[in-house]
């Protein structure tokens, strides 16, 4: 199997091509910082703060007050819902302690996010309510029970109110000096007043619930951040270097330094493997359940963890530029992004406040003006209105359900770069795939080659072929080389003169005073006078490619690729929603054809042989014919039509850094089903958000409503505001659960599909000879399907002593994708397990789960139970302790059980 990463490296021209291939996404994503956080050259530099006294966007404005005047920031972006808050400045002018002090002055409570860390501040900040709102709290509480008693006792209710409203007075008087009005202002007046009415009780209550749900929801947004946290910083801060041993801080780390990466440890930067093997699992990156084995030249990735064997990793991107630390900052810059709903109501709410504070005031004056008789009544109204003119809740309701959408996505796996791009994937009616590499896995195998004519010999022909794809970065490229490497012909890349990718036909290159040409049908037309010949390479579904030397052709070859797993299932689950699929491919028709045949003929529509700028020009006419469209593409040649779509997805983590910054969403996996779960969950925020509108509106309603038709309750009011503020954000979190995708069995089926491909490189790793593997599972079919479960972080039982190795005996399947096992080789596999308990990572494992069920659903039967004295990890202890650490739950087999 051949990845990206070990193809040759890319030619500067090549690469300089490529690049200007990659067009900029269209104007409509330029809110979002474009380069997800790229330092910017010169003397700006970014600092994220964690700021707690942001609770809604009442704060946002009072923030860009505070900060834009002092001389030296140069903007700032606040990200509600995690409660960051983004600083460009220039350290020289503005330091961070001269931010930070400008925010605290205003009572909220800001510090500087260290490097690597995410949003900790608030998880420690909210825990436990503020010694404000205890103490608050409590008085109330006695005035309730002792006023009746004693009435003068009432006064404690005063006294509530007084000890809970410092951090309000604090936050209220900044704005007021600003002269903006905020949530904190009204709810004094609303207090003040009621105290003024002698509601010394309403008085204590409102500032009690105010302050109190203030911190319940600081609570909550919290524990959505916690899953920032589990995404983000897991990158340790110190790496050890491999060649002298010593400890560095990893931003010190520069790139070519060779890395010491132990079993069990998290890999801190994004690199090469150059020595060592083991399996690494990058679900916190990619989402992807199963372990992915890594030898050289593997790439590796900051974040993910090594499971089981030592590597030493050579650096390729400084610690601020690995592809974790975008992702954070992409997943903040896309949460800063504010979506046409947000928008929407932000103008709204902006009109809203004020509307409904003169309507208080005349509500108050206007009686008193005729002399009305019940004017206590009046100037509750009043009140309650000023309590109502918070749009809290409902400014809420949109970045919330964003920020928790967003942050499901990233954790399954995919980037989506702001909350429009999120609301239009709920309105996806037509899905595009481009062929090559998104719906199949970009691997081809050359079935054929053949000169032609007698001008050259086969060597002379293979080494002018792999010597020019050497340059290329095209999947055809990469099978051609290994093809002349398998007939002991090295490619010479050095001796290419001249090199260029000719889009949609082919590449070109000069070698040795040749000109060469490579590629379809169509570059045969344009570089020679042959019309297109009769190949006896013919064969079904294979694409054609030719060589053309000098105007003459002296070659030809056929290679095929196969489909992704999943992607006829991906297909189906679309059209189930009522998304049409259409296939958009460079290729020839046959090749389209038969991928279609491979997807059981799920795609409506088949488009073939199409230039970069077809592409485009298709994207174009669905979006009219049919309305909102997703492209889904590997993002080389299809970098125009991903931006020209409403939702471009560049699909896999390698070589995506620069596809991550110009498509609108990246799949950090190759598992082509989460475009179907993105899609879902596109549609789910919507309805999240419109749930979440619906309410807050409501709320408001029926709190005034409330005060007209009966009595103004102040308190009511009060919960009315805040208590569907924590509403919004509760529902809103309930998108931070799996989304409903598929049905259990349906997502069982997917993990044991995953990680039998797991199986399969395993036992490729292990390599042909080695049939530790395929002692233990025959895996037959499509080499697709297995049983390999619970190896997902958190997912597996912490049953660390006690291992029940479930393995399905028989095995059979709807679907034919199901690992063969013999009784006897299980029975041999209590210590088979892990092939004798020794190297883990190249032998198999099985299956480890307390509920056969659990695994692969409905094929319990025919299971042998083994209780597996498993290996134990060659007993080393610092490494079963640094599992450990790790909560033990990647520990799986090997975690050292007895
Ligand atoms: N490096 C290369 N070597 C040989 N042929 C190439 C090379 N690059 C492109 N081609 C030819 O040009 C055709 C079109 O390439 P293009 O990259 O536009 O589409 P594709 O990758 O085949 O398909 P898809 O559009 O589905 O990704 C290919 O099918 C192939 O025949
Ligand atoms: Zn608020």
């Amino acid at each position: 199997m051949t990845s990206r990463a070990e193809r040759p490296a890319k030619a500067p021209e090549a690469a300089a091509l490529e690049e200007r291939l990659l067009l900029p996404p269209p104007a409509r994503s330029g809110d979002v910082d474009g380069g997800g956080g790229r330092r910017k050259k010169g003397k700006w530099e970014k600092t994220y703060l964690d700021v707690l006294g942001v609770c809604c966007s009442a704060e946002v404005a009072l923030v860009e007050r505070l900060l834009s005047p002092i001389p030296g920031v140069r903007k700032v972006t606040v990200v509600v819902p995690s409660r960051t808050v983004v600083v460009e400045h220039d350290p020289a002018a503005a330091s961070h302690s001269h931010i930070v002090k400008a925010l605290n002055r205003a009572g909220l409570e800001a510090s500087v996010r260290a490097y690597g860390g995410s949003s900790g501040g608030v998880l420690a900040g909210g825990r436990w309510p503020s010694p404000y709102v205890v103490v608050s709290g409590a008085l109330l509480l006695a005035s309730f029970l002792l006023a009746p008693l004693l009435p003068p006792l009432r006064w404690l209710a005063l006294a509530a109110a007084c000890a809970g409203a410092p951090p309000v007075l604090r936050r209220a008087t900044a704005s007021a000096t600003r002269l903006a009005l905020d949530i904190n202002i009204l709810m004094l007046i609303a207090a003040a007043g009621a105290a003024a009415l002698g509601d010394y009780a309403e008085a204590g209550a409102i500032v009690f619930l105010f302050t109190a749900a203030e911190w319940l929801e600081a609570l909550a947004c919290a524990r959505a951040s916690t899953g920032m946290l589990s995404l983000m910083s897991m990158v340790p801060t110190t790496v050890v270097l491999a060649e002298t041993g010593e400890v560095v801080a990893v931003r010190d780390v520069q790139v070519g330094a060779v890395v010491a990466v132990k079993a069990g440890e998290v890999v801190p930067v994004d690199g090469v493997v150059v020595e060592g093997r083991s399996e690494v699992d990058e679900s916190s990156l990619t989402g992807e359940s199963f372990p992915v084995p890594k030898q050289p030249p593997a790439e590796v990735w900051a974040g993910t963890i090594n499971l089981d064997g030592y590597i030493a990793v050579r650096t390729n991107a400084l610690a601020e530029n690995s592809t974790v630390t975008k992702m954070e900052r992409l997943v903040e810059a896309a949460q800063n992004s504010r979506s046409k709903t947000q928008r929407l109501i932000d103008t709204c709410a902006k009109y809203y406040t004020p509307a409904v504070v003169v309507l208080a005031a005349s509500v108050a004056l206007v009686p008193l003006l005729l002399g009305a008789q019940d004017m206590k009544r009046w100037f509750r109204l009043a009140l309650v209105l000023l309590v109502s003119a918070c749009p809290c809740a409902l400014v809420l309701s949109t970045p919330v359900a964003t920020f928790c959408a967003l942050l499901r996505a990233a954790r399954m796996g995919v980037l989506i770069k702001g909350g429009d791009i999120l609301e239009t994937l709920g309105e996806i009616r037509v899905a595009a795939f481009d062929k090559t590499g998104t719906l199949t896995k970009g691997e081809f195998s050359i079935d054929g080659f053949h000169v032609m004519g007698d001008k050259v010999e086969l060597s002379q022909l293979l080494y002018w072929v792999s010597s020019i794809e050497s340059k290329s970065s095209h999947p055809m490229a990469a099978a051609l080389v290994e093809y002349a490497q398998s007939k002991s012909i090295q490619p010479k890349p050095e001796n290419v003169t001249e090199f260029h990718i000719i889009p949609g036909e082919g590449i070109y290159g000069e070698i040795n005073g040749r000109h060469v040409y490579i590629g379809n049908r169509r570059i045969l037309t344009r570089s020679s006078s042959y019309s297109v010949p009769e190949m006896d390479v013919q064969e079904r579904g294979a694409s054609i490619g030719y060589v053309i030397c000098d105007r003459d052709l002296v070659g030809a070859f056929s290679l095929s690729d196969d489909c992704r797993t999943g992607a006829a299932e991906a297909i189906r689950e679309l059209r189930s929603m009522g998304i049409k699929s259409v296939m958009l491919t460079g290729d020839s028709r046959s090749a389209a054809t038969h991928a279609q045949e491979q997807l059981g003929g799920a795609m409506e529509e088949l488009h073939c042989e199409l230039l970069p700028a077809d592409k485009v020009a298709l994207v174009g006419d669905l979006k009219l014919a049919s309305g909102a469209t997703l492209m889904v593409g590997d993002g080389m040649n299809d970098a125009a039509a991903l931006a020209a779509a409403d939702v471009g997805v560049a699909m896999g983590l390698r070589g995506s850094a620069a596809a991550m910054e110009t498509s609108h969403a990246t799949l950090m996996s190759s598992d082509i089903l989460r475009v179907p779960a993105a899609a879902v969950l596109g549609r789910r925020a919507r309805r999240t958000i419109a749930a979440n509108v619906a309410a807050s509106v409501a709320a408001k309603a029926a709190a005034v409503v409330l005060a007209v038709a009966w009595r103004p309750v102040l308190w009511a009011a009060v919960i009315a505001d805040v208590g569907t503020c924590l509403l919004v954000v509760l529902h809103s979190m309930t998108l931070l659960r799996e989304p409903g995708t598929r049905r259990r069995g349906d997502e069982q089926a997917e993990v044991c599909r995953a990680t039998a491909r797991s199986l399969a490189m395993r036992a490729q790793l292990a390599g042909a000879s080695s049939t530790t593997a395929t002692d233990n599972a025959e895996v037959s079919g499509d080499r697709t399907n297995g049983c390999h479960c619970c190896q997902k972080p958190g997912k597996s039982s912490e049953k660390a002593h006690s291992v029940v190795i479930d393995i399905p005996a028989a095995a059979s399947s709807a679907e034919n994708q199901e690992i063969k096992i013999t009784t006897a080789t299980a029975k041999g596999g209590a210590g088979g397990c892990c092939s004798g308990g020794k190297a883990c990572g190249a032998s198999t494992v099985t299956s480890v789960t307390d509920d056969p069920k659990k695994c692969c659903a409905g094929k319990e039967d025919n299971r042998v139970r083994v209780k597996a004295a498993c290996c134990n990890n060659g007993g080393d202890e610092r490494d079963s302790r640094k599992e450990a650490e790790h909560g033990c739950t990647r520990a799986r087999c090997c975690s050292g059980g007895k």
